[in-house]
């Protein structure tokens, strides 16, 4: 229905209820349409001789010709729209929920009736299961309040999920009220909350019934009165004006406070997805369908199987899951199509995750019993026949008279070598594009996955995704010719596998016999049991390389992850989202925790999209010596890359981030130029190596500016760091400096004692020459001179500097120094890196003084060069004191030695 028709309607109905006519006014509140743009609407009617305008203040409009009704006043009692104009209105504006003119028209017509409702909307609460659309409703709701002036233009709108700090409640209501500074160990400084940045806009809370009950209360003061406090304040003297939607899954009058439940006025409850008709289900299944479609730039089509089946099965998790599934269907259909590019992207009943098939209704089951076998040709037959090869080795031993335990051990490393083939021939296999499906029959593989599923309660530990593709190898060969051992006499006893590998092979087989009719013969039984068994090759422990997503938004990491875990039959993706809502510092944080806990020694790919996600990796790796790589502009096909890789294969961090690179189309590292790196280790990362970091990057000739400095942990025990390996194999590591020598053959090591003295020095030098690309002499315009000095630090500390005043500091600066200059003989270069470093601790200090705590200083040391005189140290004393008078701060009386010992350096040790 158009625009101005719904206006038309409108008019008419409610012509009866005001005779004398209806204003603009009037009837935006009624169409929930801003006053302006319901008098555009009205004047078209007029222009279109549907309507005519009645003077006066306001300008009134009755429909023309006259509404029948009008002739019959008190026919209709209507005092509101028709039901035919509703349900347009509640259609349009919630058009991409699906339903909103059936099964969820009454509920969100109430809902909007409260978002809508003068002044600012009522507090509203919706319930209903997981994956029923409550976040997603809560959404519209704010852009409809929004589009229609409800809300202030650019209002806020702010999503939090209490469940996701509900193990602290002490961090969750300092998240949602804010913290006052000193409130707990650790809150170091005021913090608003998400109350204060939803002021004016949106409040969603979901899992609300999550919040301690002291939260609950503050919360419906702030609904009541619009005040609350800050964590750790006494008073309620904060104002906030915010429409508060709350979410649970519960039933509300049993999670919620009764004076919090009470204060919603308007609760609505969503259905099910059981619940919806037959009808929404379709169409939700064509929306999610369009929109895979749209990301994988290719046209989708579904098997009639695997569409009937999404219509029917029981889905637990509401339309979330649905969304899901059909998410994880399509990428493994997308998979498919990346190894055989066609026309189209064919999503069958086999893409669909094990969850939707065992849910499925029972008749697709029983319908499968007796199928044909899933015989497969090609590759498959150079599987070896490992009855030939059993039967060869037991003549030979035979032959050479070996005693009945030599033959038994012989004949079991028969059996492992065969397992060991059929585990690389499925590494390989699983490494292509398809999985495993290429070799083996989609249906026996299911069968034995879900067999397997069934079994891991029993099992010690759980079956590899290689084993597993090992022993669908086995039975795929078997299956294709089950009479293959019957040729061969004579067959050896198989040796026997621990008792709960054989009970997981026997789920096997009773599988086999239901679904195909088949009896699987005993040794069959025993070889699959060796072949579930842990290998030595198994056992040892894997250094995977872990790979997290990262992205903004509430759960597109999260479900980017989930598709592709569920894909891979494997956890391997971690994710973490960032609503837009959060500071980038907790962001930051929770990437650095995660970081930390999925490192396995191999390093870490980092997957992000955009913004400050993009350059966290390098500020991660730093604080926590892991080696961690980013690749940005994230997509679902990248994330499987990722994982494929990290599961199926034995590559380097760097080689997955080249891959996805290359999936992606972004340059990888190993088409760019690498950098050059110096690398300071300790033991501990922190202690001696920073300190050499900061030594050399404050030495650095300019010529070399290029050059990174790292600092890095090496592990006391193995004297190695894979981080370290991971940026020799990055970068272009031209020497290591430290307090130990790693074990990094290839790459040079200094002793950091040695940069002490002049061959040392001389032989860093002589390395970064050598390793210059092209030799540059600094151009006249980019020489320093001592008058660029004040301008070039002025600008430096603005951008860093927090407290201090940069140009007065470096007026103070500017006064002071030449005696400093004349008596250490500053080269320009070293007196710009000096004046930072004044102005850097200034800075900090007044900012320790201005928080009440003990400012940090420079090492207090009693090795006072000999160069360093009375009068040295009295130049610098000059130009301290005259900056704590100015900046009111303390300086310590040893920083002035501090500061002569660096303005000697040059002579010791400079290069
Ligand atoms: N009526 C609907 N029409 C179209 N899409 C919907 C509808 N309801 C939900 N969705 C989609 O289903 C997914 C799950 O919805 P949503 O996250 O809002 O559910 P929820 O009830 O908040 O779940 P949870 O309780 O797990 O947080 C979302 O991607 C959402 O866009």
């Amino acid at each position: 229905m158009k625009k101005t028709d719904l206006v038309e309607n409108a008019l008419r109905s409610l012509s009866e209820q005001y005779p004398r006519g209806i204003s603009a006014e009037q009837m935006g509140r009624e169409l929930y349409l801003d006053r302006s743009t319901a008098s555009r609407y009205l004047n078209e009617l007029v222009r279109e001789g549907k309507a005519r305008k009645i003077p006066g203040r306001p300008v009134r409009y009755l429909p023309h010709p006259p509404a029948k009704t009008e002739e019959n006043p008190g026919k209709e009692a209507a005092n509101s729209m028709p039901p035919s104009s509703r349900q347009a209105l509640v259609g349009e504006l919630f058009a991409d929920i699906v339903g909103a003119k059936h099964s969820l028209r009454s509920v969100l017509e109430e809902a909007l009736a409260a978002v809508m409702y003068p002044p600012h909307g009522l507090p509203m609460l919706i319930t209903g299961e997981t994956g029923t659309g409550k976040s997603h409703l809560a959404h519209t709701l704010y852009r409809i309040a929004a589009d229609r002036g409800r809300l202030r233009y650019n209002a806020p709108f702010v999503a939090f999920n209490c469940a996701e700090y509900a193990q602290n409640p002490e961090l969750l209501m300092g998240q949602l009220f804010g913290i006052k500074k000193g409130a707990f160990t650790g809150a170091a400084h005021d913090r608003p909350g998400l109350v204060e940045r939803a002021d004016g806009g949106v409040l969603f809370l979901d899992e609300i019934h999550r919040l301690p009950p002291a939260g609950q209360e503050m919360l419906f003061y702030l609904i009541d009165q619009g005040v609350f406090r800050r964590l750790g304040e006494t008073s309620m003297e904060r104002h906030a004006r915010v429409l508060l939607i709350g979410a649970t899954t519960e039933t509300p009058e049993t999670v919620l406070l009764p004076t919090l439940y009470r204060r919603f006025s308007v609760k609505v409850a969503l259905p099910p997805l059981r619940e919806r008709t037959r009808e929404e289900r379709e169409i939700l299944l064509r929306r999610f369908l369009e929109r895979e479609e749209e990301k994988m730039g290719v046209p989708l089509i579904m098997s009639d199987e695997c569409r009937q089946m999404l219509l029917t099965y029981p889905c637990k998790g509401n339309i979330g899951q649905l969304q899901s599934d059909i998410q994880i269907a399509c990428a493994r259909a997308f998979l498919r199509h990346l190894q055989q590019p066609g026309q189209h992207v064919t999503v069958t009943i086999e893409d669909l995750p094990q969850t939707v098939l065992r849910e499925a209704p029972e008749k697709t089951a029983a319908t499968t019993v007796g199928k044909p076998l899933p015989r497969k040709q090609g590759k498959i037959d150079q599987i070896p026949n490992i009855y030939e090869q059993l039967v060869h080795r037991k003549q030979s031993l035979q032959e050479s008279g070996a005693d009945h335990a030599r033959m038994t051990q012989s004949l079991e490393e028969v059996v492992d070598q065969y397992v060991r083939v059929l585990m690389q021939t499925s590494r390989q296999d699983l490494a292509d594009l398809s999985g495993s499906a290429r070799l083996i029959e989609p249906e026996l593989y299911k069968l034995l996955h879900e067999a397997v599923s069934e079994a891991e309660a029993f099992l010690p530990s759980p079956v590899s995704a290689h084993q597993l593709a090992a022993v669908g190898l086995h039975m795929q060969a078997w299956l294709n010719d089950p009479e293959r051992s019957k040729k061969l006499s004579s067959l050896p006893e198989i040796p026997s596998a621990p008792a709960p590998y054989t009970r997981a092979a026997e789920c096997i087989a009773t599988r086999v016999k239901t679904r195909w009719g088949l009896d699987l013969p005993a040794r069959e039984i025993r070889l699959i049991a060796l072949i579930l068994s842990p290998r030595d090759q198994e056992q040892s422990p894997e250094r995977r390389v872990a790979v997290l997503v990262a992205m903004h938004g509430e759960s597109a990491a999260r479900s980017m992850a989930d598709v592709t875990n569920s894909l891979l039959g494997c956890p391997v993706i971690h994710a973490v989202d960032m609503p837009l809502d959060q500071p980038s510092s907790v962001a930051f944080e929770r990437i650095t925790q995660t970081v930390r806990q999925i490192d396995q020694g191999a390093g870490v790919l980092l997957l992000v999209d955009i913004g400050s996600l993009t350059t966290m990796g390098e500020a991660i790796s730093r604080d926590l010596g892991i080696a961690v790589e980013t690749v940005p502009h994230v997509s679902l096909p990248m994330v499987i890359e990722a994982g494929r890789k990290a599961l199926y294969t034995e590559n380097r961090l760097e080689e997955i981030a080249d891959a996805v690179r290359r999936a992606a189309q972004l340059p990888t590292l190993s088409n760019r130029p690498p950098n050059r790196i110096i690398a300071t280790v300790c033991y501990t990362g922190e202690g001696a190596a920073v300190t050499l970091e900061n030594w050399l990057r404050e030495h650095l000739p300019d010529t070399d500016h290029d050059v990174t400095v790292r600092s890095v942990r090496i592990d006391p025990e193995s004297r190695r760091s894979p981080l370290l390996e991971h940026l020799a194999r990055t970068n272009r590591l031209i020497a290591v400096v430290g307090t130990v020598a790693p074990e990094l053959p290839g790459v040079p090591y200094l002793p950091a004692w040695e940069l002490l003295r002049p061959e040392g020095v001389g032989r860093l030098k002589q390395l970064l020459s050598a390793t210059r690309t092209s030799p540059v002499s600094p151009s006249r315009s980019d020489r320093l001179t001592y008058d660029r000095i004040p301008s070039l630090v002025e600008q430096g500390l603005s951008e860093t500097a927090r407290h201090l005043n940069p140009r007065l500091f470096c007026r103070i600066m500017q006064k002071e120094m030449d005696a400093v200059r004349e008596q250490f003989d500053l080269s320009a270069d070293r007196e710009l890196g000096l004046w930072m470093h004044v102005g850097t601790w200034i800075d900090q200090w007044i900012g320790a003084q201005l928080d009440g705590q003990i400012p940090e200083c420079p090492p207090e040391s009693d090795d006072c060069p000999p160069a360093v005189s009375s009068s040295n140290i009295r130049a610098w004393q000059r130009v301290l004191e005259a900056l704590s008078q100015t900046f009111s701060v303390d300086i310590p009386e040893h920083m002035a030695v501090h500061l002569c010992r660096l303005s000697c350096r040059p002579t010791t040790s400079r290069f």
